[in-house]
């Protein structure tokens, strides 16, 4: 939707023929009710068509996107820069977006676009504004001439990983701001639990080079600001509903979930300290209960704030 209100001609492709049909046909996708699919977006089941084209979105969760980059690669052009959208780190290799997209599309141009961007937000043209990174500036420049509009305002960056580590970090954090608001710890824990969150993300971002204008920009702490604020985040009603005791919303995907134990290894294996992150990974593991998860982070040892 964004492309197409840029004014480019846009492919959308669906693993499932029937389910791409049914978009075909009723101009409207059912993960975005209500909302009217642009007369110029084509919609097709056929792979080879969508990889026919100038640049390449994927937006397939973090943990599916290398099985859905290695069907596209033998399609691609080379040279054709593939843009992750997904936010997070892969399990087991403990890969970020643009290196499992590196590994499997070694053809491919990789690039990486997060911020705060709730898909029903952008696709109904609510003003928008993102990073988009890509280790060459001038595709990275490039990207956001063609995707940009008066409603959708990205922002070019070098710094891929500063904007990986932000887009992954924040989900996590997001489910321990739920789990606050859950447990109906007031508003001063949230700006706090926020706040802390946000050192984490420094910390880890810096330990991997991170720029600090990205972890306080759009992508790190702009992002976490839109996801810690309420439950339109899925990662946020996750945390809510693990804070009232309740199931795990059902059909929503939480990137947080499947990023947390990864997040936490990552970061022990760069001897960053992510309290927060961790507690959120022991309560999803059952671990530890949500009360001796804060009481926990309540009692570590005073210290300067840094
Ligand atoms: N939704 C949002 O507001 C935002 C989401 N993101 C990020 O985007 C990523 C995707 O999230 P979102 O779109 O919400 O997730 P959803 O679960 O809503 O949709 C995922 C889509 O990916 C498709 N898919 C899954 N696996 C494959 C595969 N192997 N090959 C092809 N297609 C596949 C699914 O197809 P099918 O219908 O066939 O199952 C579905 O269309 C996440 O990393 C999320 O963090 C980032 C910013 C905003
Ligand atoms: O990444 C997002 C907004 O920028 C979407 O957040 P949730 O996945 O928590 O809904």
């Amino acid at each position: 939707a964004v492309a197409a209100r840029a004014g480019r001609a846009v492919t959308l492709y669906a693993r499932d023929a029937e389910h791409a049909a049914r978009i075909a046909s009723a101009r409207e996708n059912p993960r975005l009710p209500g909302i009217p699919l642009a007369s110029r977006i084509a919609v097709t089941a056929d792979l080879a068509a969508a990889a026919r084209a100038d640049a390449v979105l994927v937006v397939v969760p973090a943990q599916h996107l290398r099985g859905a980059v290695m069907h596209v690669a033998p399609l691609l052009a080379p040279g054709t820069p593939l843009v992750a959208c997904a936010k997070g780190i892969e399990h087991g290799t403990h890969k970020f977006m643009t290196e499992v997209i590196a590994e499997a599309a070694p053809c491919a141009t990789p690039a990486i676009l997060s911020g705060p961007s709730f898909a029903d937000d952008v696709a109904r043209g609510l003003p928008t504004a993102v990073t988009l990174a890509a280790p060459d500036e001038a595709l990275a420049a490039a990207l956001v001439q063609a995707l940009g509009s008066p409603t959708f305002r990205p922002y070019h960056s070098t710094d891929v990983r500063g904007v990986e580590i932000g887009g992954a970090a924040k989900n996590v954090l997001a489910i321990a701001a739920g789990i606050v608001a859950g447990r109906q710890l007031g508003a001063s824990a949230l700006a706090a639990l926020t706040t802390r969150g946000f050192a984490e993300l420094v910390r880890l971002g810096r330990a991997h080079g991170a720029r600090s204008e990205t972890l306080t920009g759009l992508s790190g702490l702009g992002d976490l600001i839109l996801t810690c604020a309420g439950p339109q985040s899925r990662n946020f009603a996750a945390g809510l509903a693990l804070g009232r005791g309740e199931p795990l919303p059902a059909g929503k995907l939480a990137e947080g979930q499947y990023t947390a134990p990864v997040l936490v290894e990552l970061a022990a294996a760069r001897g960053v300290e992510m309290p927060v992150a961790q507690a959120v990974a022991a309560i999803l593991a059952g671990a530890v209960t949500i009360d001796a998860a804060i009481e926990a982070l309540m009692l570590r040892p005073f210290k300067a704030e840094e």
